[in-house]
């Protein structure tokens, strides 16, 4: 039977939020650790554990069907490649650094520099749209010590907190791209794999949903219903039940994460009572 290979990181970053995703997909395969190529047990899937910087050419030369991937990774050595979603973990952003205390207006400041970096297409096409003239110093690792060293005057580096930046007295000045992790599609991949592809797109869809979501009860008085049902922003409108105490009722709805404690401050403020919150784990759109 076809399977579809998808590409993993091996160790790092990716590694972990990649292995949850596809488990949350309620798919199960071994997770790596001594071997580079595991089978499911229940999805027709292969999966390859690999160094995220090779995973680009992996997918071009179609050796997998898709792959787990940061989009700077992709922007700087996947030409060509499409991404199908995005994963929501892995936030990052690949940006320009120079040492703390000089003084910045902008791109111009890069004219004739040292800049060291691992993305170097990612700074040449900066440049390139500004018509600076720089020299690129490709490292693969620490860029963040090139400037203390005498290396480089400046940097371009990925940055998410920016503790690395800080500790090594280095300060953002320009951000080239925002980064996540992104599910890759190999320009090669085949028919019957696609229709494999569109499964597990399925899925993952249903897993990002759930994770963006609560469910959420509560008790209302009759009273309040009307107000209540108007402040929630249900998926369709909300589940209304009766409680055995009468004049009451039992509400359940589902509310984004992210909005959810200014509504439940607007339902308290209405009259709702002992608010449940629950997480999903799948949601079916
Ligand atoms: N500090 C960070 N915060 C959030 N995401 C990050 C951070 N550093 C890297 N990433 C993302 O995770 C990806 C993998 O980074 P990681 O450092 O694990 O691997 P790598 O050393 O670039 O790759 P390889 O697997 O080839 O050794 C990066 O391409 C980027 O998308
Ligand atoms: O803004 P921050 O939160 O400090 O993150 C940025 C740092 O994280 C990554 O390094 P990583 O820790 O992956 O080490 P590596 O250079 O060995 O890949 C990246 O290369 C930066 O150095
Ligand atoms: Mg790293």
């Amino acid at each position: 039977m076809n399977k579809i290979r998808i590409a993993i990181q091996k160790s790092g970053r990716l590694n972990e939020d990649s292995l949850r995703i596809l488990k949350e997909c309620g798919i199960s395969f071994d997770n790596g650790k001594d071997q580079l190529k595991a089978s499911s047990r229940n999805f027709p899937m292969e999966v390859f554990y690999l160094r995220n910087g090779d995973i680009p050419q992996y997918l071009k030369d179609g050796v997998v069907d898709v792959a787990i991937i940061g989009e700077n990774v992709l922007f700087e050595k996947g030409e060509g490649i499409e991404f199908v979603e995005r994963l929501g973990f892995s936030k990052c952003k690949v940006s320009m650094a120079i040492p703390k205390g000089k003084s910045y207006t902008n791109y111009n400041y890069f004219e004739g520099k040292r800049i060291a970096t691992s993305y170097p297409k990612t700074v040449r096409t900066f440049l390139e749209k500004w018509g600076i003239k720089a020299d690129i110093h490709i490292i693969n690792g620490s860029v963040e010590i090139a400037p203390n060293i005498g290396l480089a005057d400046a940097i371009c580096d990925i940055v998410s907190s920016g503790s690395t930046l800080f500790k090594n007295n280095l300060e953002e000045v320009e951000v080239l791209l925002k980064s996540e992790a992104v599910l890759a599609v190999s320009p090669k991949i085949n028919e019957e794999r696609s229709l494999i592809l569109n499964k597990l797109q399925f899925r993952i869809k249903s897993v990002l949903q759930a994770r963006k979501n609560r469910y959420v009860l509560m008790n209302v008085p009759n009273k309040s219903l009307e107000k209540v049902i108007e402040i929630l922003p249900g998926m369709r409108s909300p589940t209304v039940l009766p409680l055995a105490e009468k004049g009451w009722s039992s509400v359940h709805t589902v509310i984004n994460k992210d909005t959810f404690w200014e509504v439940i401050d607007e339902l308290k403020a209405v009259g709702a009572e002992g608010i449940l919150v629950c997480p999903i784990e799948k949601m079916v759109l």
